[in-house]
């Protein structure tokens, strides 16, 4: 468990990594393929579990170390050796070296059955990676044709798209329009702030997948409205009361439902993995004091850690003029960052979650007791 530590000021020029998760033959490695070759991935390094897979070009491309080769795209692409430690490690000290270009970003693909979050864990644990680099973002690969069935079978496929910040539909060329249309519906009530990038064939401009991160390159500075998108979980389309939702959708009722609604009928099974899913956000008008948003954190961590899939949060803390950012997956929290300004007149705290099978009725009489109480007290 790490509840977020003290807060730190600014946020540092880390390289920025990008992890490219989703469902088993969703499309990652038709997307990888694409990308390579995409002259918007130069300066960047892509970590894949086999150069095989990708199946490269070697006309195209030259080799800089045994597990590297340079793609004429002006990307780097490598495999993975040992484990993504020793391979980020690598990378850095070749980039330091010289032994290899300069790169500016790098991408991970994770297998098709993975659960990302170890993945970004690693990253906002393991010390010297973490003084290296930072998660820019989760992008995940979501099937336009089978991705439904998916999210009603597979818990994982839920999970991946929960915790994306950028969510890539696949095979849109081979998916009825209304298909597409239903399940952009689903996957925007299980994650509304990601937004959801239609390809065919892997053909996607690769600049819409990075800078999903709370610092943005352009303006070299954090842009939190971007990044956190709170208004987003406002919207009552999305708030999620699931059987108001789903009685709209038509996605509650029984096996012996006469209505024709128009979608598969194993979309009625009563586990639907998606079901389980909350996204919403607290507004908390009073200034916040740390240490009660630490104790809140950690019970919170204790009660559910595993079902938190992500939490973002910009805090008004009571000890601090200036607002902090925090960032969790699970039970892992980024180190929060202090930034140098607000980035609006609107200083109330703002912290949007999206769980599994934990209700904002849940959370918020946990955050009354922790937090409330002692904004009133103090
Ligand atoms: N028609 C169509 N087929 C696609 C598209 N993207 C991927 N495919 C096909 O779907 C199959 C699986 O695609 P992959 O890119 O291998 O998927 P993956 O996620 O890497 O698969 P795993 O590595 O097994 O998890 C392949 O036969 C691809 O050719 C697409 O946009 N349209």
């Amino acid at each position: 468990m790490n509840a977020p530590a003290s807060p730190q000021a600014g946020v540092s020029p880390r390289l920025p990594v990008s992890v490219l998760t989703g469902f088993l033959g969703s499309g990652k490695t038709t997307l990888l393929q694409k990308l390579l070759h995409h002259p918007g991935m130069a300066r960047t390094a892509v970590v894949i579990n086999e150069f095989g897979e990708v199946g490269l070009d070697h006309l195209l491309v030259a080799k800089a170390s045994e597990n590297m080769v340079l793609m004429d795209s002006g990307c780097l692409c490598c495999t993975i050796r040992g484990d993504l430690v020793d391979t980020l490690r690598d990378l850095f000290l070749k980039r330091v070296r010289g032994d290899i270009p300069e790169f500016d970003r790098v991408v991970v693909e994770t297998t098709g059955l993975a659960d990302p979050a170890p993945i970004i864990h690693t990253l906002m644990s393991d010390p010297l990676l973490a003084a290296r680099f930072r998660l820019d973002g989760v992008i995940t690969t979501v099937d336009a044709a089978h991705g439904a069935n998916q999210l009603d079978r597979q818990p994982e496929s839920v999970k991946q798209a929960a915790v994306a910040d950028r969510i890539v539909l696949t095979k849109t060329d081979v998916a009825t329009p209304a298909t597409t249309a239903a399940l952009m519906q689903r996957l925007a009530a299980i994650n509304p702030a990601a937004p959801v990038i239609p390809a065919a064939h892997g053909d996607v401009d690769p600049k819409t997948l990075f800078d999903a991160g709370l610092y943005n390159p352009e303006t070299k500075s954090p842009d939190v409205a971007r990044w956190l998108k709170e208004e987003a979980y406002r919207d009552d389309h999305h708030d999620h009361d699931h059987h108001d939702h789903d009685h709209e959708h038509g996605h509650a009722c029984g096996p012996d439902c006469g209505h024709d609604h128009g979608h598969d009928h194993h979309h009625h099974d009563a586990n639907r993995h998606d079901d389980h899913i909350r996204a919403f956000c607290m507004v908390v008008d009073e200034p916040i004091p740390w240490n009660s948003f630490i104790d809140f954190m950690e019970a919170l961590i204790a009660v559910g850690g595993e079902n938190l899939l992500r939490i973002k949060g910009l805090l008004n803390v009571k000890e601090s003029e200036l607002p902090v950012v925090v960032h969790g997956v699970q039970h892992m929290f980024h180190p929060p960052v202090r930034l140098e300004e607000w980035p609006s007149d609107d200083h109330r705290s703002k912290i949007v979650f999206i769980t599994r099978d934990i209700s904002e009725a849940v959370i918020q009489p946990m955050f009354d007791q922790f937090v409330r109480g002692t904004t009133e007290s103090a």
